[in-house]
């Protein structure tokens, strides 16, 4: 019987939404105040789920411990106090939005867990917006 087991964890990051290949006019009026040339901040909340069998020697679907360790190591110490577009690779030639975001943080995570497991990960950028990406 599967199970899911979920770590939230949060980082801080700055970013501005901007396609390069739009004028300066199309980029503030499809983003709006997120074009802003000198950035904004978000605190993101990621939780990230994990759904397969009970271990019956564990206990365990994964320990979360490792868990945490291993999004530590895969996306907080690359996103946290970062400004995504100019610090972080993945967004180099990638619009940081909370969708690519998602995707980019479930794509760092999945080769690093068994095929038994299913991933996903949900990404709040405020209070209020959230994306959940599922692979
Ligand atoms: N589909 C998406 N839409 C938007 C994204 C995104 O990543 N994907 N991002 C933004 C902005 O970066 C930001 O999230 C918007 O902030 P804001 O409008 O201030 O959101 P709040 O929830 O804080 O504000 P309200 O007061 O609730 O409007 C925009 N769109
Ligand atoms: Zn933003």
């Amino acid at each position: 019987m599967p199970i899911t087991i979920c770590r939230q964890e949060h980082f801080n990051a700055a970013h501005r939404l901007h396609n390069p290949a739009w004028s300066d006019e199309r980029n503030q009026e499809v983003f709006d105040k997120c074009n802003n040339a000198n950035y904004h901040g978000h605190n993101y909340q990621l939780i990230v789920r994990l759904t397969g069998e009970i271990d019956p020697e564990t206990g365990y679907v994964y320990d979360m411990k490792k868990l945490s360790d291993l999004i530590k190591r895969e996306i907080l110490d690359t996103f946290d106090h970062r400004n995504l577009n100019l610090d972080v690779a993945d967004f180099q030639h990638l619009n940081p939005t909370a969708e690519n975001i998602a995707v980019v943080s479930w794509n760092r995570l999945r080769p690093h867990l068994a095929d038994n497991l299913a991933l996903s990960v949900t990404l709040y950028e405020t209070e209020r917006n959230f994306v959940e990406y599922h692979g």
